[in-house]
């Protein structure tokens, strides 16, 4: 499992345009017929993506995480953001459509990825944590998360915020996930953009035209870069890097945090004219 190290936000300065993509973008989630997945040292999370691609993947344990089992110690959020498929966690199958949710707990031994149909195309994005206990299995159905209605048409960043785990609905651990979706002609993620110092944030970004990419912005409130993202890539953001971001056209993507807390909240607003 390719391990990506903490970093500092006194790195920044010193880093090129490929040092930021090979420490902060994950760029190539879904393979098909595999499970891929990487190891951020930030709140030890592991994200990635399996697409069964008309076959069987199975989520199987790694010397890097020294679990016998993936769940071992560890919990997982999934989004499927493909055609239909189907989780199995111990015999329990769990049917996603495009956009459901499924919670699985620390403890569960067997997860099997395939497809609901023959070339339904399938993408189970994962994000995983350390988790201290086991909570029940969730699903839940795109759209059936708590919903929030945020920004303007006018200033380009109507988007549908849906927390699917989170304090309020699917407990875990530490894991707090959910999707948002671009309205069309609004571009803008994210605005204003913020911190939480103390949890660590992955984005997934899909949905993305083929010719269109997303610019996202990291870093510090004054000391800012940008990287440029395709489709079904994903972004770590350490605690200490502001997030946000505008694309080319209008887009989806998967937010999930783990760390000290799980107040959705709990955000310090990094305000544009404060940006540099
Ligand atoms: O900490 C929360 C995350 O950054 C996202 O949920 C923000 C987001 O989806 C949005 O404003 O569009
Ligand atoms: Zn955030």
């Amino acid at each position: 499992m390719p391990q990506r190290y903490a970093t500092n936000p006194a790195q920044i300065p010193g880093m090129t345009t490929a040092d930021l993509r090979e420490t902060y973008l994950v760029p190539d989630v879904f393979v098909p017929g595999e499970v891929t997945v990487v190891y951020t040292h930030h709140d030890r999370i592991v994200l990635g993506g399996a697409v069964p691609d008309g076959g069987t993947l199975a989520l199987t344990g790694y010397p890097e995480i020294r679990s016998e089992y993936f769940l071992e110690h560890r919990e997982l959020g999934i989004v499927n953001v493909g055609g239909a498929g189907t989780v199995t966690a111990d015999g329990e199958v769990y049917e996603l459509v495009t956009g459901a949710c499924l919670y699985l707990g620390r403890g569960i031994r067997d997860v099997v990825f395939e497809d609901a149909g023959v070339g339904s195309g399938a993408q189970f994005y994962l994000f995983s944590a350390p988790a201290h206990t086991a909570y029940p299995a969730a699903l839940v159905s795109p759209g059936e998360g708590t919903v929030r209605e945020l920004g303007d048409q006018v200033t380009s960043n109507r988007r549908t915020l849906n927390q699917y785990i989170h304090e309020n609905g699917v407990q875990s651990c530490q894991i707090v996930m959910g999707v948002t979706q671009l309205h069309p002609g609004s571009m803008w993620n994210t605005m204003p953009a913020h911190t939480h110092d103390r949890r660590t944030e992955c984005y997934l970004y899909f949905d993305v035209p083929a010719d269109a990419r997303v610019i996202h912005l990291l870093g510090e409130r004054d000391e800012t870069r940008h990287l440029v993202v395709a489709d079904r890539q994903a972004v770590i953001s350490p605690s200490w890097s502001l997030h946000s971001g505008v694309g080319t056209a209008a887009y989806s993507f998967v937010w999930a945090m783990a760390g000290e807390n799980q107040a959705f909240d709990d955000m310090d607003a990094a305000p544009v004219t404060e940006l540099k």
